[in-house]
């Protein structure tokens, strides 16, 4: 079935093919990627087949009818003619991958809200799903309708990485296969390397020049880097891999043991690789301005136990929900973006995987390593300069930093760098959820 008639929604019978039904008139919806035969480009009326709306005056001001539109009809909204909403930022375009998945789940609503970006920025949010997960995704975008959330003006769902992209300024890139069971680490990173790098250069061609890229599904330090490498238009910098959590599980423990609220620990790193061997960093952290370790006396505790519970906190995690963390993971990606987007408070900084190129601290170049960092508040970042380091953290660094680059031979296929070799390190490589 096809839309019967092309003429604006309110005057006229709109029959939308059965897949479509739940479409409503609140928000353009797009769907990407289907069929060309088979795909609405925009959608605005929410009739039942064959049911035929009388004509409705359209609010003068508040919508018009697109004038590009064709084959279909669509809502615009011009959002300086209505008193409420002249003040409102440009709209931004924000990709999300892995779009169906549990973290995205958590995180869209937050998205939505207006509690990351700002009640007065609206916002366009545009889906990555598979074939697999087209019709959870549709679920996923009726979820996102009923909420009726203000500054949501757009949704689109797609399974191509080329028109989901397109002109985004923000991609959120969850999506990634888990590590079943028997499976090797070396085959992980190559199934979702391959994504990546897919998604890089989709990137690349499409997305905002200035896209800034927050990969979060696993392996993410080096998934991160297989994207970069596959989108040289995009700068460098401008790729994080996700340790904000990392960096939040080490404030609570630090909190726990300290005996005060979390918001009294500042200035944590998270150095390196978002697996087993992520340093958390208790020589530079504070606690009430002081530091750590004048506050927690108990050397060995900070050194064994504590680096361990960070380091294996996912694990313990799925063991008790039976899945790994998502709530979490969607607040500390919340975290992450509000630390590109205002300014870092006064003598504090935030942990971000990053570009390590003109790293001050000696870390092997061409890695994408989980260094402290501060921002203006402009969507970019600054590596912190003044943090110490003792034999410790040196050692520790250093490990990591072996794995990261072992990670990045195994996936030389993937980044340009010829033929992959993997001498992964035995016991190493795991990722926070794998015990
Ligand atoms: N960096 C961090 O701090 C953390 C990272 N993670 C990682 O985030 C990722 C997503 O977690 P979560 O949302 O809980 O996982 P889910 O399994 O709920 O969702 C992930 C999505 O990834 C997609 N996917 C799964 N398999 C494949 C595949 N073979 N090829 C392409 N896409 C696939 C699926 O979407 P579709 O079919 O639509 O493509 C799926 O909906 C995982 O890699 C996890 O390890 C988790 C916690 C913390
Ligand atoms: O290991 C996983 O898949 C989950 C994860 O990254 C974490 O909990 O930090």
């Amino acid at each position: 079935m096809a839309v019967a008639e092309l003429s604006p929604c309110y005057q006229t019978q709109i029959v939308k093919p059965p897949h479509l039904s739940w479409l409503s008139n609140n928000h353009k919806l797009n769907l990407l990627g289907l069929p060309k035969a088979s795909r609405i480009t925009e959608i605005c009326c929410s009739l039942a087949p064959n049911q035929v709306q009388t004509p409705v005056a359209v609010p003068t001001g508040a919508q018009s009818i697109k004038p590009e539109c064709y084959g279909v009809f669509c809502w615009t909204y011009d959002l300086k003619k209505e008193e409420e909403t002249r003040s409102w930022k440009k709209m931004i375009t924000i990709a999300i991958s892995g779009a169906a998945g549990t973290i995205s789940n958590h995180l869209l609503f937050k998205l939505a809200s207006g509690v990351v970006f700002g009640p007065d920025q609206p916002i366009a949010l545009k889906l990555l799903g598979s074939e697999k997960s087209f019709h959870a995704l549709e679920g996923v975008a009726m979820e996102l309708e009923d909420s009726l959330y203000p500054l949501l003006r757009e949704v689109s769902i797609g399974i191509d990485p080329y028109e989901v992209f397109e002109d985004a300024e923000w991609a959120l890139l969850i999506g990634a296969k888990p590590r079943g069971p028997g499976m090797e680490r070396a085959d992980l990173l190559d199934i979702n390397g391959k994504i990546y790098a897919e998604q890089g250069k989709a990137l690349n061609a499409v997305a905002s020049p200035n896209v800034k890229v927050i990969v979060v599904g696993n392996p993410c330090n080096t998934n991160a880097l297989i994207c970069l490498k596959n989108a040289p238009n995009i700068p460098a910098k401008n790729f994080h891999a996700l340790t904000r959590l990392d960096e939040n599980r080490a404030k609570c423990q630090l909190a726990l043991k300290a005996g005060v609220f979390y918001d009294k620990v500042s200035n944590v790193t998270i150095w390196g690789n978002h697996s087993t061997t992520q340093v958390p960093d208790f020589l530079n952290a504070q606690i009430g301005g002081v530091p750590v370790k004048e506050v927690i006396k108990d050397q060995k505790w900070l050194e064994e136990e504590f680096t361990e519970k960070v380091r294996k906190r996912g694990g313990v995690l799925i063991q008790k929900w039976g899945r790994s963390s998502a709530a979490s993971t969607a607040v500390s990606i919340v975290d992450a973006i509000k630390s590109l987007i205002t300014p870092t408070p006064p003598g504090d900084w935030f942990s971000s995987g990053v570009y390590t190129n003109g790293n001050p601290y000696g870390i092997a170049e061409d890695l994408i390593y989980s260094m402290p960092c501060r921002s203006k508040g402009d969507g970019d970042y600054e590596l912190v300069k003044d943090v110490i380091f003792d034999d410790y953290l040196r050692k520790r660094i250093k490990t990591s930093e072996e794995e990261l680059l072992a990670e990045k031979r195994c996936t030389a296929h993937l980044t340009g760098e010829g033929i992959a070799v993997c001498d992964l390190p035995a016991g190493d490589t795991m990722l926070p959820g794998e015990m």
